[in-house]
Parts: structure tokens; sequence; C-alpha cells
């Protein structure tokens, strides 16, 4: 295994939702003592401390995107760290804070990427704008913005157009999507594995798949995004939109593990852990045994 240099980004932000709290994640997370682990594989793993993020910010109130100015102001700071990261040949690994943050890595990664692949792991398809949103949050929107739709104020985050491409993304372990997403993921052929496919063919079989549609697209990178809903709240009850019926710990380990061996990686992201939701950190600690997974542990 390859020894990278990390670089450790947290975005303590709750304002792309409304259940307060999730903004502590980052700490929860280097608490769980994610840099350790990382570091107990090989590898150079330097904190880089958190984004600011001004717990007080009401920067502009917008009926159907909530707390939009706070969201923009750390996306904006986000998208230059990440640039920055990836300029220096280091492997981001950022720790939100909600989802609305995959806003502002996306469009970091989006100036040196130029066909990024992203999997989105999800109870969540998170591809909703102010006019299908049924809640306002912004957290349920960041796949949407990466495609270039929705307020302009999101998708001129770290320059105008789409970062990513609807056919370079693939979802897994979706259960809760919204009607405007599912005529979203219709219209652009996206490749979602659902419960069900998770169900009926085995996590094996949906990473393998996953892995085999990433490379036939030629993608020049691939992003994780994994948000601590995909899997069951058995497992990660520290979240503030759980949805029963997900992917299960080992699931998960498996699905961390296959992606490692493909060698294919160039960045990672861990959100929506929420400290006030959790019991005794168990949900920061899944993500940090995640981490070491995904970034190389072996269990012999
Ligand atoms: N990142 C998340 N947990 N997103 C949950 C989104 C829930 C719902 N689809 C909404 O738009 O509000
Ligand atoms: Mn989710
Ligand atoms: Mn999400």
């Amino acid at each position: 295994m390859e020894n990278l240099q990390i670089s450790v980004i947290g975005v303590p932000i709750d304002f792309g939702q409304m259940r307060r709290g999730v903004d502590m994640g980052p700490s929860a997370i280097r608490y769980a003592g994610a840099i350790e682990r990382l570091e107990a594989i090989g590898h150079t793993v330097k904190d880089e401390g958190d984004i600011y993020v001004s717990n007080a910010a009401q920067l502009e109130v917008h009926p159907k995107l909530r707390n939009l100015g706070a969201v923009v102001e750390a996306c904006t700071q986000l998208s230059n760290r990440v640039k920055e990261t990836v300029e220096q040949k280091k492997f981001p690994l950022i720790l939100g804070g909600d989802h609305s943050i995959a806003i502002g890595t996306l469009a970091g990664l989006a100036h040196h990427y130029k066909n990024l692949g992203v999997i989105w792991y999800d109870a969540h398809a998170d591809m909703n704008t102010a006019e299908t949103s049924p809640s306002g949050n912004i957290h349920g929107m960041p796949l949407a913005v990466a495609m270039g739709m929705g307020h302009e104020k999101l998708t001129n985050i770290g320059g105008s157009g789409a970062k990513i491409k609807p056919e370079n993304l693939v979802i897994i372990g979706a259960r809760s999507v919204d009607e405007g997403e599912k005529a979203l993921i219709k219209e652009k052929g996206i490749k979602v594995y659902s419960m069900h496919e998770i169900d009926r063919l085995g996590m094996t079989a949906v990473m393998k798949d996953a892995l085999e549609y990433l490379a036939s697209r030629n993608v020049d990178g691939v992003h994780l995004s994994l948000d601590l809903d995909g899997l069951d709240p058995l497992h990660t009850p520290g979240v503030g939109t759980p949805v029963p019926g997900g992917i299960t710990y080992r699931e998960s380990h498996l699905a961390m593990e296959m992606l490692q061996e493909s060698g294919v990686l160039t960045s990672a992201e861990f959100v929506e852990v929420n400290p006030v939701l959790d019991t005794k950190n168990s949900t920061a600690n899944v993500a940090v045994e995640l981490m070491g997974s995904l970034l190389g542990e072996s269990l012999v």
C-alpha cells in the first residue's frame, strides 16, 4: 500500500440543516482517534485544523435555502483549501459538518480533476434544488449543485458551472429519495445502487460493479463522500436524518476495503456525525474505523 500525505480539514458547520450539533462532528471524529489511526497505517497525516465558521452566521436569509450565506462562506473557504491540498499532491480528508460541505469539496477538486468519479455513500440522493426540496435544507442539495443546478451563489462557488458529470456519479445505499430527485436520476441516467441492489446482489457485487463502471468512464480520480446515515442507524445513531434499513457495519467495511484495493481513491469526506444525537461517540468511532479500512488497515 502506498503511503499517503493526508491533509485533514475539519468543517464545523451545521447550517445546512436544522438539527444543531453536527458542527461538533470534526471534534468528535478527532476525539475518536482519526489522526492516530491513519498514522498507525503508515501515512503521514497533517491535521490542518478547521475552516472558520461563525456560529452566529445569519449572513443571508433565503426563504427556500436555509442559511444560504453561511453555507456559501464556508464552502468557498473549503473549496480553496481543497484546491491547495490537491496542488500540494496531498490527499484531502474532509471531516463534517453536515453534507452541504460537499459543495465546497467538489468545487475544490474540480480545479484539478476534469473527469472526477464520485461515490456517494448515503441513505439520500442529496440532489434537490430550492424548487424540489421538501425542507429547504442545503445538505439535501450538494449533488445538484455540483452538477450545475441550483442557486447561482451555490453553483458559482470555486468558479461557475458544473463540477462533476452525472455519468461519473455512483450512489450507494439510497433508500429515502424525494420525487424531484427521482425525476433527476431518471433524466440524467444516474447510477444508483439502492438498498434493493445491496440486498439482492450483495455488497461485493455492488462495489465490483460500481468500480468497473467508474473505470469504464475513464475517471481521473475518485472521491468518496460518506454520509454516516448511509449505514443503518443501529450502527450510526448520531445522525440528523436517520433512515432505517440501511447498510450494515460489515458491509460498509467491505465497501471501504474494496475501494482501497482498487487503488483509485484520491480524496474522501466523512459527514453528518452529530455528537448531540450520538451515544458515547459511537458514530464518530464508526467513522474512524471505516477510515481505517478505506486507507489500508489490514485485519491480519
Ligand atoms: N445529507 C443529508 N443527510 N441529506 C438529507 C436530505 C433529506 C431530504 N431529501 C431533504 O432534502 O431535506
Ligand atoms: Mn444522508
Ligand atoms: Mn447526505
